[in-house]
């Protein structure tokens, strides 16, 4: 059924249907093309309800029936007589009906629901027990024969109910514990320090990290926080290369400046792998923006609050400057704020590239997904028009090499096509930034996935990368790939940008620790619903992060033995859950580890099918970058569990030979382009709904055999998005949203009129009752043992 189930969005695939019919008039109609339109974007991932009652986020236990040994004694019987099931049901009966216990029921934490669940419990209970508590049996016997009051059973009710709901008993605890009213206190060590922030404050390329970076070289100690390994890696060598000694820190990787391994005195990490309780003269934490990232957002707050440093600066736009002074007053620092302009012009052209023939030298095409990037770069190919390519998917080293290729004066290869991936981190010889679409997917804080144009933060990011000061382009251009574009892209960058209000928080593992204490029976993904629900936080300030990525990994490896800090460790991996083989391995290595099993070199790649050889098409090259990610895990597992993860220098040269075969794939892409009849898998494109992502991940584990049969063409492809946008309208529909964003940008957009939409809901609704009839024959074929397709 699992099989069937992820087969089904190929099953709608055979017959054009009317609704791709109305996608090629729309795409035609738009001048995009229909096998990479802009619409092969999907949106609205299924909200987490934080929102919703407590209450119901707590499940009952089990209880244990008291079974009668051979060799017990029934006291209660012994004392009291028998007593009957029937008039036992009875009494419980009259006892469940009292509007009196009820309401001692609500005093006493259970609402409605649970007073209800509870009462099931407790009559199963008692009905399906051999032989009762001897003073329950006695209360209950007494009651028969004419004395006492049928509420006596409440005391008896009540400590059944907080055996099922152990929650009933420390909601106070539980509440301390995922109080996250005052962050700032979190972080006694800095407390104790009297600080002094920086901002740096202005556009991309104003010299605002350059100069933040001259104090952290001229400090004594100090350490360097950037968003990407790649921020981290260019600060470690800069540094290392003007003589201050200077280690790397990332999540993957440890690097020492000192021959013995000794710690340097400086230090370049990502955010997240930044110490708190290592003194220094000067923190630098670059891209103070990302403070309001749903994901990352955290990760800035905790370095913002509490690195140990006398001087602290940080870089970004000046968005964030009144919430820094906001924050700043909890901690009591002083705050400076530096402004800077940008060291070179940049122009906003009035006239749209249009044609691929219009791209020179110096340009650089900017998408927001991999289809797309794949397409431009095949008909620039085409053209004749060597190009590099960037996407967020490539190993660091192929990036590099991408980007060494493009800046290099001497090299033929001048156009570059690149995701939004350039938007930070590398230094690129840039003329003209080409924005193909405007629209993005975005996560929400809710953690759904939307289709909107990009943010005017964004826009002004990818578009200061045109003329980078020190490059051959002194001056930067930025247009448009479509004319209709022009006015919109002009409008999004006149914008002011939005100031940001909150700075993400997310629950510690020791908070989780401390819950999983109180409810030793909730699942990890449980735990982190009751905390985000239950936690306070000042809303002013902070908002809590998304969890859902932690929550799909907990899910995953939900059923595999493992002690909670482990689990909560193997959860906080950067694993890109829409890559299915990836999650696959995720859960091969819990399961190893779970069995006391070390991953040595030969298990990981024997798991992996090395060595690896060069792409022949883009499914092996996606394939590989799977497996470059693959290997990051392993390395980012290994610095938390050397000795279960006893490898990780080898891997590192298995992941590095690896980066060389991508890098060669990468330099070949035109080949492979033309090689690949069909288009990369749909579960590995950028954009692909994260719920079916995820659904078909599940259902790819639940098989955990061979990977499904992704030579879906690229007609089938298009299918199956056009298929997803028509279920997130009818979701749309669902949640009573008909003026819903996707809605209203095609609408906005002249793309569909109200009737046409009417006309896609319905022809959904017809599709998926096909569908289902369809399944259901499959599965009862499938019932039959009929050998299933594999690759
Ligand atoms: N005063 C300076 N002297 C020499 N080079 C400089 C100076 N200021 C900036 N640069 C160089 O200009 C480039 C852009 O500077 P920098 O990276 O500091 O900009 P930024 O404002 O941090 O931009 P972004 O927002 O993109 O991070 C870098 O290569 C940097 O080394
Ligand atoms: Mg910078």
């Amino acid at each position: 059924m699992a099989h069937n189930m992820f087969r089904r969005s190929y099953i709608i695939n055979r017959e054009i249907s009317p609704f791709v019919k109305f996608l090629r008039k729309v795409t035609v109609r738009h001048g995009v093309s229909p096998r990479v339109s802009s619409f092969n974007v999907q949106s609205f991932r299924t909200k987490s309800d934080n929102s919703k009652d407590i209450n119901s986020l707590f499940q009952p236990i089990p209880f244990r029936k008291q079974e009668n040994n051979a060799d017990d004694i029934n006291i209660g019987e012994e004392l009291s007589g028998e007593v009957k099931k029937d008039d036992l049901l009875k009494l419980l009966n009259q006892f469940y009906r009292r509007p009196e216990v009820r309401r001692a029921a609500t005093e006493n934490g259970l609402d409605q629901k649970l007073f209800h669940q509870a009462y099931i419990s407790f009559r199963q209970f008692c009905l399906e027990s051999e032989m009762l508590p001897a003073d329950l049996h006695i209360v209950f016997s007494d009651l028969l024969q004419g004395a006492g009051h049928v509420d006596n059973i409440f005391p008896y009710f009540m400590k059944h109910a907080k055996e099922i709901f152990p929650h009933l008993e420390c909601m106070d605890e539980l509440r301390k514990i995922s109080d996250l009213r005052l962050p700032a206190n979190w972080y006694s060590e800095a407390r104790g320090l009297q600080r002094k922030i920086i901002i740096h404050a202005g556009p991309t390329n104003s010299g605002k990290t350059h100069h933040a970076l001259e104090c952290f070289m001229m400090a004594k100690t100090g350490v360097y926080c950037g968003p990407l390994r790649l921020l981290a890696n260019e600060v470690f060598k800069k540094t290392n290369d003007s003589g201050t000694p200077c280690d790397l820190v990332t999540g993957e990787e440890r690097r020492f400046a000192n021959p013995d391994k000794s710690p340097a005195d400086h230090v370049a990490c990502t955010v997240e792998m930044c110490s708190v309780t290592t003194p220094y003269d000067v923190a630098v934490l670059d891209e103070i923006q990302m403070i309001k990232d749903p994901q990352r957002g955290w990760a800035w707050t905790r370095v913002l609050l509490g690195i140990c440093a006398k001087e602290v600066h940080l870089c970004g736009e000046g968005s964030a400057i009144d919430l820094i002074k906001k924050l700043m007053l909890d901690t009591g620092d002083e705050v400076e704020v530096r402004r800077y302009k940008r060291l070179t012009k940049l122009k906003y052209l009035n006239k749209a590239v249009e044609r691929f023939e219009n791209v020179f030298a110096g340009d650089c095409i900017v998408c927001f997904n991999k289809n797309d990037i794949f397409y431009v770069s095949k008909q620039l190919e085409k053209l004749g028009i060597e190009n590099a390519v960037i996407y967020g998917g490539l190993p660091p080293g192929t990036k590099l090499a991408q980007a060494e290729k493009f800046n290099d004066p001497k090299h033929p290869c001048k156009v570059l096509v690149a995701t939004d991936a350039i938007g930070m981190g590398l230094n690129l010889c840039i003329k003209r930034v080409i924005f193909y679409s405007l629209l993005k997917p975005n996560m929400n804080q809710e953690g759904e996935k939307e289709m909107d144009f990009i943010s005017t933060s964004q826009a002004l990011q990818i578009a200061g990368r045109a003329g980078r000061f020190g490059t051959a382009y002194e001056t930067g251009e930025v247009t448009t790939f479509k004319a209709k574009d022009i006015p919109l892209l002009k409008e999004i960058v006149s914008n002011e940008i939005s100031f940001i209000e909150q700075a993400g928080l997310h629950p510690t593992a020791d908070q989780i620790e401390l819950f999983a204490y109180h409810l030793p029976h909730a699942t990890l993904t449980n735990l982190i619903d009751i905390f985000t629900t239950l936690c306070q936080l000042d809303s002013d300030s902070y908002f809590m992060c998304n969890m859902d990525d932690f929550k799909f990994l907990a899910d995953l490896i939900e059923h595999v033995k493992l002690p909670l800090r482990v689990r909560y460790v193997f959860c906080c991996a950067p694993i890109p859950k829409k890559q299915p083989f990836v999650c696959t391995m995720f859960l091969k290595c819990a399961r190893q580890f779970s069995r006391g099993e070390a991953l040595t070199l030969d298990w990981i790649c024997n798991q992996l099918g090395a060595p690896f050889s060069i792409p022949k098409s883009i499914a092996d090259l996606v394939h590989l970058e799977s497996i470059f990610d693959v290997l990051d895990m392993y390395l980012w597992l290994s610095y938390r569990f050397p000795d279960m993860f006893p490898d990780s220098e080898h891997v590192r040269d298995v992941q590095r030979e690896l980066d060389l075969v991508i890098q060669e794939g990468v330099a070949n892409i035109t080949r492979l382009l033309l090689s690949s009849v069909s288009q990369i898998p749909a579960s590995n494109v950028d954009n692909v709904d994260n719920v079916g992502a995820k659904t078909q991940t599940k259902q790819k584990l639940l098989l955990d055999e061979d990977e499904a049969d992704n030579s879906d063409s690229a007609e089938k492809n298009k299918l199956t998005k056009a298929f997803v946008i028509a279920k997130n309208i009818q979701n749309e529909k669902i949640k009573g949203q008909t003026s819903g964003k996707l809605a209203k940008t095609l609408v906005r957009e002249g793309l569909i009129t109200t009737a046409e939409l009417e006309e896609l809901y319905k022809e959904w609704t017809r599709k998926q009752a096909i569908e289902g009839s369809v399944e259901s024959t499959k599965s009862s074929r499938n019932q039959k043992n009929e050998p299933k397709k594999k690759r």
